[in-house]
């Protein structure tokens, strides 16, 4: 079955904080319309550019495309900027059930506003590992008052202006910023406005709900959590999970989770939901929604103080959440037990000729200006940088737990070239930053395929023994996984699907400042590109329709 979507890009007004600010919405709306399919169907999205003066891509975040690679809306990598007027059409498959995403995957432009969900349900007959009444989807976000371009021109410039912390949490599009802030210009900030009432998410007494969460932050590590309620968490990424209990849920940008809720407390009042910036000293203010239970008023506040949330400092919950995480027992699909490649990636904060950027073994990423697929596929190869980057880094001399100059940090946009149909493992190391007695979380996400997250650790990654530890019984599958501050993460992965991939932190300001690197694997099989990718670059000789 084929699901048609007409979508219209553009700019607009709106106040999902109460503050006024230019927004890319899509039919008018951020979130933008949600996706809902079954497996197999094919989408087809005519996306029409109305932004007037900027260009447009978006991803189809968690879909692996196969067959399709040139539909996986990554400028850049595969496909040109869609050009002010044009109408693009993204058609690809949803070949499997789960909570998804879309996003726009040019510049910063995603933080603008430009999001949704993709819900991919199971062909009729066919049901799931447990049981639910209702189903609904929420994504969070971080906020930012400042445009994309700000952050972007702070971003590149020397001295460095870093973005700060976003100034609201919006869940399902929605936050509450305090309109009496001092410095806040009148007219700009309504806190009546409707465009943010709290989102309120209705339950009947005594159902239980399965709740999609998907975060698509800028920055923030979240933890969400329903007053008074614990959760299930039933899915992630697209895959069963074996069900554990959690009172807080731990997620980061890029992720989706399914937990199940019993609506089973006291009927006559409400209760928050809550999403509390973790990991980063934030002076964010929890984002809040309302967990109405009907017949209640849905904007009724609840009559306790909403929940404070865990330390945002106390890596050992976090931590705990990924080691819980394993496949549902009814549905492992158990990894190679052994790879044929080892790349171990080292994540540093660095300087490049004066910029704060981020390396992968002292690489920092830029994206060329004729897409790789569309390079590859046309002999351009001139278009990029023809050495690979390394696949590993200086163990024995670097120190992962002391600030490190990395004098030799260069700038690439190389690519790893990986045998087809091999096994290929990643370790992301992580570092202090450039800050002392700092290291970050990073959310990795890898286009085009899924991973099994074989193992996480702290401190510095031993080759020779903490691969005895890995989990190759029931490990989950993901295709986003967070690796922790001065910790490690594990994934294995077959290179099986033709094309070129982005593999990168899924924090947008850290991807722009060269936190990625490119797959590319079996280029050779995928089919004659569609010349409507074209257009840019040296590809500028190719016909666009
Ligand atoms: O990339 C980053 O830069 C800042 C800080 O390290 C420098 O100001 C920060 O918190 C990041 O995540």
């Amino acid at each position: 079955r084929v699901r048609l979507y007409k979508w219209e890009v553009k700019y607009e007004f709106k106040s999902p904080d109460c503050y006024k600010k230019l927004v890319i919405t899509i039919n008018g709306r951020t979130p933008g319309p949600s996706i809902v399919a079954q497996q197999g169907d094919t989408i087809v999205v005519e996306l029409k550019n109305s932004l007037l003066t900027e260009n447009v891509a978006i991803h189809w975040h968690g879909i692996r495309q196969i067959g399709t690679p040139w539909m996986d809306g990554t400028e850049g990598v595969t496909q040109c900027p869609i050009l002010p007027g044009e109408t693009f059409v993204y058609r690809f498959v949803v070949d499997r059930p789960g909570t998804y995403l879309y996003h726009a995957h040019y510049g910063m432009q995603r933080e603008a506003g430009l999001y949704g969900s993709i819900r991919v349900g199971l062909p009729d007959g066919e049901t799931e590992p447990f049981s639910y009444d209702y189903d609904r989807s929420i994504i969070l976000n971080d906020w930012y008052h400042n445009s994309t371009y700000e952050q972007a021109a702070g971003l590149s410039s020397i001295p460095f202006v870093w973005v700060g912390e976003p100034q609201s949490i919006l869940i399902h599009g929605r936050g509450r910023f305090n309109c009496n802030t001092p410095g806040i210009e009148a007219g700009l900030c309504n806190a009546t406005s409707p465009e943010c009432v709290p989102y309120a998410l209705t339950v009947v007494p005594g159902k239980t709900y399965r709740l999609r969460i998907g975060s698509l932050t800028a920055l923030s590590a979240l933890s969400f959590e329903i007053e008074g309620h614990n959760m299930t968490v039933v899915e992630t990424d697209g895959h069963y999970v074996e069900p554990f209990v959690v009172k807080n849920l731990f997620i980061y940008s890029g992720e989706t989770y399914s937990v199940l809720i019993k609506a089973d407390q006291d009927p006559s009042r409400n209760y928050w939901a809550s999403a509390k910036v973790v990991s980063r000293n934030s002076t964010t203010p929890n984002g809040l929604a309302i967990f109405n239970y009907y017949p209640n008023h849905p904007r009724r506040n609840p009559p306790t103080p909403p929940p404070v949330g865990p330390r945002w400092d106390d890596v050992g919950p976090r931590l705990s959440q990924s080691l819980a995480i394993k496949a549902h027992h009814g549905y492992i699909h158990p990894p190679p037990q052994t790879s044929d490649r080892v790349i171990v990636m080292l994540n540093t904060q660095n300087r490049v000729n004066g910029n704060v950027r981020w390396s992968v073994n002292n690489v920092s990423f830029n994206l060329p200006h004729t897409p790789y697929l569309i390079a590859y596929k046309h002999n351009l190869l001139h278009a990029f940088e023809q050495t690979p980057p390394p696949d590993g880094y200086d163990y024995a001399n670097y120190d992962i737990f002391s600030v490190a100059k990395n004098v030799n940090a260069t700038t690439s946009n190389g690519v790893y070239r990986l045998r087809f149909n091999t096994t290929v493992d990643i370790i992301l190391q992580n570092a202090n930053t450039m800050n002392p007695n700092n290291s970050e979380t990073h959310p990795w996400h890898l286009h085009g395929h899924d991973f099994w997250v074989v193992g996480h650790g702290t401190g510095k990654f031993d080759k020779f023994n903490d691969p005895k530890k890995y989990n190759l019984v029931d490990p989950i599958m993901k295709n986003t996984v967070a690796v922790h501050p001065y910790g490690w993460t594990a994934l294995r992965f077959r290179a099986d699907n033709p094309g070129v991939w982005a593999f990168h932190c899924h924090i947008e300001s850290h991807f722009y400042m060269g936190m990625g690197v490119v797959f590319e694997e079996g280029v050779e099989r995928v089919g004659k590109l569609p010349t409507s990718i074209m257009g840019c670059g040296d590809s500028k000789g190719y016909h666009r329709p």
